[in-house]
């Protein structure tokens, strides 16, 4: 433990308040036009913080926060690993690209033991977000282990597909599921047998999280696993007759299929089959390992737990080890601002819904889940609301904020960090007069938290992890598609201090990204940054050296 010793920030002294990170998820900085539902909603607090002295911009998006490039939006996976280790970690969507181009993938126990099962008559099955998102997974990394498949003559593949439009436009699935199964016909030849086999909407199907909906997961395992779900004959077929009997449907939201052949479902998931998890992202993967590992397993009933080797493309929770086998070595995460601010003894709460609960949690720890040291720590969960958010845009921030409040009232802690999900989580709706209320919504816990923390003389941090109400649709040619992806926006970084202990000043940092948040908390806390890290953004003023 010696080496996450935090040492004292020269010249500083304490002040009486917390210090209170405030996470408005998906808030990102736009074009500042019709089409920005952050420009578009009613912010007077956010206005008038943006005007304060010590406000930067953030980028959230690309190579700042781990991706393999520029062109790639941010998300809320990257953007809080970036927040909660104060560092820039290559991270999954890198790490496959690099494992999959240099065949090491291919190297490895768990595909050589896969190659062993399909060798003994096993199917492969490979189940995942088919798009290029990059959030989740990338369909290129699907084609080249494909690829791999056919020229090792694995004889039975099966690719149980969740239609994407959330991170790629939202009626996009055919650009995707087209050309896949025309890719897996033609792989079909000297005996081999390559198709789609079940798939639905990633929202419905399989990719729940943090244990907001089961129900999720069980349609999935009932549509991969046993074969149960409405039949089709192709994918494409399946996508095509959802979007003609519903004018308003989106492929996020799309029902389960299943694929049959002969009058039977083309790919149930037997025993001494091999089942790939491609997607490298953890949160909507733990659960499908689970149910796909666990023994005694109680989520709901799985009526047929088949014996596969199951590996995920990524272990998605390096402390649960969740699952136990897989392809690609996750980044190493460790020495993060919460296991340095455990060390030195400092109190903290972590806050959020259901569906962020896990961001300002396990990616806040670098994709661990539970907690660092009980007795210094407390996290709190507000139950989610298991309805499209357009619906109620307000979420739970109101019972998010009604907890920080009382945090801040009990003196029992000096970090708190909280995610609104509103901006986001709304946003991927891409139904403008919900964004409004969204980021209204927002605004207005602004306006309760801060007087709050004014009196208790603490200091807010209010930024995001990445772009997402900014852009609410695009415009081509007149015509009008919803945006519902992520952005790659910048994010605003703001420091409110109520205290007159200390005097700051903002420092430049060329580039400045997420990661340089956690040094900046570090600094505001009472700490040097640990090495390694991001550079903080703040300057502490000692007196006379203005
Ligand atoms: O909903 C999700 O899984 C992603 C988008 O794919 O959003 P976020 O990164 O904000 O959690
Ligand atoms: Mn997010
Ligand atoms: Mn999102």
């Amino acid at each position: 433990m010696s080496e996450l010793k935090l040492q004292p920030l020269s010249g500083y002294n304490d002040f009486p308040g917390p210090v209170v990170t405030i996470i408005m998820d998906g808030v990102g900085i736009g074009p500042q036009d019709d089409s920005d539902g952050v420009h578009m909603a009613y912010t007077p607090i956010l206005d008038e913080l943006l005007k304060g002295e010590l406000v930067t911009n953030l980028k959230a998006h690309g190579t700042a926060v781990g991706l393999p490039s520029d062109g790639d939006m941010g998300n809320s996976e990257v953007g809080h690993n970036a927040l909660g280790s104060g560092r820039i970690f290559s991270q999954g969507a890198k790490l496959v690209n690099e494992a999959l181009h240099s065949g090491d993938l291919f190297q490895g126990e768990s595909w050589r033991e896969i190659k062993k099962r399909t060798d003994n008559g096993g199917t492969l099955h490979f189940i995942g977000l088919v798009s290029d998102g990059n959030v989740h997974s990338h369909i290129e990394q699907l084609n080249i282990m494909l690829g791999q498949c056919e020229k090792e003559d694995v004889q039975n593949v099966r690719v149980h597909g969740l239609v994407d439009g959330r991170d790629v436009s939202p009626k996009s699935g055919l650009e995707y599921f087209g050309p896949l199964e025309e890719k897996l016909k033609s792989m079909s030849t000297n005996g081999r047998d390559y198709c789609i086999a079940s798939g639905g909407g990633r929202m419905t199907v399989t990719m729940d999280r943090y244990g907001a909906d089961w129900g999720i997961v069980e349609k999935g395992w009932k549509a991969h696993v046993l074969g149960e779900g409405r039949r089709f004959n192709t994918a494409c077929e399946a996508i095509q007759t959802f979007y003609k009997e519903d004018q308003a449907m989106i492929d996020q939201y799309m029902d389960s299929f299943v694929i049959e052949r002969d009058g039977e479902p083309v790919g149930c998931i037997e025993d001494g089959d091999s089942v790939i998890l491609f997607n490298f992202r953890g949160d909507r993967a733990i659960e499908l390992s689970q149910a796909f590992e666990e023994k005694d397993f109680t989520a709901f009933n799985r009526q047929r737990h088949p014996e596969v080797f199951f590996a995920g493309m990524m272990q998605y929770d390096g402390d649960a080890m969740i699952p136990k086998h897989y392809l690609v070595e996750p980044p190493a995460i460790a020495g993060t601002m919460g296991e340095y601010l455990c060390a030195a003894g400092v109190t903290s709460y972590a806050i959020s819904e259901t569906q962020k609960f896990g961001h300002v949690t396990y990616f806040w720890n670098g994709n661990k889940s539970g907690y660092i040291n009980e007795e210094l720590e407390k996290y709190v969960e507000i139950e989610s609301d298991k309805v499209t958010f357009d619906l109620r845009p307000w979420m739970k921030a109101s019972e998010i904020t009604d907890k920080v409040i009382d945090a801040i009232h009990s003196n029992k802690y000096k970090f708190i960090r909280l995610n609104y999900a509103n901006g986001d989580m709304v946003g991927h709706t891409g139904v403008p007069i919900s964004v409004r209320i969204a980021v209204e919504t927002v605004d207005l816990m602004l306006k309760r938290v801060l007087p709050v923390l004014e009196k208790a003389g603490g200091v807010a941090i209010i930024t995001a992890d990445h772009g997402n109400a900014d852009c609410m649709w695009t415009d081509k040619k007149g015509e009008r598609t919803a945006m519902v992806a992520h952005t790659r926006n910048p994010v605003p970084f703001i420091v409110k201090p109520y205290f007159n202990s200390n005097s700051y000043s903002l420092q430049h940092v060329e580039n400045a990204g997420l990661a340089s948040v956690a040094a900046t908390t570090i600094n505001l806390l009472g700490y040097e940054a640990p090495e390694g890290y991001e550079p903080s953004l703040l300057k502490l003023i000692l007196p006379g050296s203005r």
